[in-house]
């Protein structure tokens, strides 16, 4: 009789429920397709004695000593669904470094601290797999460190969170603003009770330094990534990036870029940007994710599909399972990451990109010329200039003294941009900026 592979689950919320509920469902599939029953050697929570619905698992399987689950000579495999630097990352090396392959969706513990496992793993002699960590459900991160490794990925370009996605399409169908897109995104639970780590991109950032990291064969951490939210994107942006052809996504965005000197870097940034209406990204609504990978050999490729949510995220973390416990029963261990490249990371201020601006500007002779001449003496190049009454922010909005001003550039390093704003916003014929945005993709 073949032993069993014994799993330590740490974490049992709302991706370890669906773990254990799927592992329980298709138990038979699994142990045909490993070649050994997988079992729950224990479930460690924070809480005993809180109700878990009908979750198909014995009571007394439950501890609040993570650790201790994790040392257990019957553990074989640790699955870390709990989230979070500490204590997430004191098991997972503890278990690494004993030999014990470990299944994490963490993308906050992988972003910061990757290397401190990939470490322990190769001590040991251990498995670390996390495709469950960038995009939920869509096979991303097995494609790019397997499939693609023949290959050269130039670049990514992702929608990788869902609850920002949710908001942003919310506001695109409706013209909904940020507050209103958020209480509905919270109403149908894609928003948590703290939606800060979605709105303000940190999730979105956490999962760029991965993609990163794995695509380029270097070492990207959330610290390297420069990381903006969707809080200050308004219902006007999002009109006047329909009036543009495009829409407003939360992108994460991972190039390959040579340096001055023609070096190459990698440029790593998550902020909210317009794209056209025709990008493959742009017809990604509702809670969903994709990623845009382009490569030398390859060419374009499209990952979509569901990013976050119980299920779905439970399906990769079982994809992992099943790899690792073929690994284990095999006597083989997955071939460690190649971060060979040791790429800089480049600074935002030379990222390069186009900018949308809207300006209010007080309606007189020689306005446009004085902003115009902002623009070159920054070197940054105005491709069009659409003159309209001033937005319903602008102070004057109404009285007929005051005029919108929406300039959309051609390419220019952000530190370019970012100074041209400051001049423009000591001007005294510029009212105010109401919103500075990205634009991507050929719009
Ligand atoms: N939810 C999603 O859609 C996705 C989540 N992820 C990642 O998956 C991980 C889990 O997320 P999710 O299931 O949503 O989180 P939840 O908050 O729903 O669940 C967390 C679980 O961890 C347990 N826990 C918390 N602290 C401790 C502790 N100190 N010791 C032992 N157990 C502890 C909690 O116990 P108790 O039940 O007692 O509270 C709970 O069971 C995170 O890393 C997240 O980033 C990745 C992709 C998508
Ligand atoms: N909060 C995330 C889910 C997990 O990664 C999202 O909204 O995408």
């Amino acid at each position: 009789m073949i032993s069993p592979v014994r799993l330590a689950l740490l974490g049992c919320g709302t991706v370890g429920s669906e773990v254990v509920r799927l592992l329980h469902e298709q138990s038979a599939d699994l142990a045909a397709r490993i070649g050994a029953p997988l079992e729950i050697a224990g479930i460690a929570v924070r809480r005993l004695g809180r109700d878990r619905g009908d979750l198909p698992v014995d009571e007394a399987l439950f501890t609040t000593d993570a650790l201790g689950l994790v040392k257990r000579d019957d553990v074989d495999v640790v699955v870390e669904v709990v989230g979070g630097i500490e204590p997430a990352r004191g098991w997972l090396v503890e278990a690494l470094r004993a030999g014990k392959s470990v299944v994490t969706a963490n993308k906050a513990l992988l972003a910061e601290d990757g290397a401190a496992l990939h470490a322990a793993a190769a001590e040991g002699g251990a498995d670390l797999y996390y495709e469950a960590s960038v995009a939920g459900a869509i096979p991303l991160l097995r494609p790019l460190r397997d499939s693609l490794h023949g290959d050269r990925v130039n670049r990514v370009t992702g929608i990788v969170n869902g609850t920002t996605n949710f908001i942003l399409s919310a506001m695109d169908a409706t013209g909904a603003g940020f507050a209103e897109a958020l209480e509905e995104a919270t109403a149908l639970g894609y928003a948590e009770a703290d939606p800060t780590a979605d709105v303000e991109g940190f999730d979105a950032a956490a999962k760029a330094a991965i993609l990163a990291s794995l695509a380029f064969h270097t070492r990207v951490t959330a610290a390297d990534v420069h990381r903006e939210g969707i809080t200050e994107v308004t219902a006007a942006d999002v009109a006047s990036a329909r009036a543009m052809g495009c829409t407003i996504k939360l992108l994460c965005i991972a190039a390959r870029v040579p340096d001055a000197a023609g070096k190459e870097t990698v440029n790593v940034r998550v902020h909210p940007a317009m794209i056209p209406r025709t990008h493959p990204l742009a017809s990604v609504g509702d809670a969903f994710n994709a990623v845009f990978v382009e490569a030398e050999a390859a060419g374009q490729l499209m990952f979509y599909g569901r990013g976050a949510g119980g299920a779905p995220t439970a399906s990769a973390v079982l994809g992992d399972v099943v790899a690792v416990a073929r690994n284990r029963l095999a006597g083989v261990r997955a071939p460690s990451e190649s971060a060979y490249a040791d790429l800089p990371v480049r600074p935002m201020g030379e990222a390069l990109t186009r900018y949308h601006v809207s300006l209010d500007v007080a309606d007189r002779p020689g306005v446009l010329a004085a902003v115009a001449g902002v623009f070159a003496r920054h070197g940054v190049s105005i491709a069009t200039v659409r003159q309209g009454s001033a937005g319903a922010s602008g102070a004057g909005a109404g009285s007929g003294e005051d005029a919108e001003l929406v300039i959309v550039t051609h390419t220019a390093p952000d530190a370019a941009l970012a100074a041209t704003v400051g001049e423009l916003r000591g001007l005294d014929i510029v009212r105010s900026v109401p919103s500075v945005l990205r634009v991507e993709g050929g719009a």
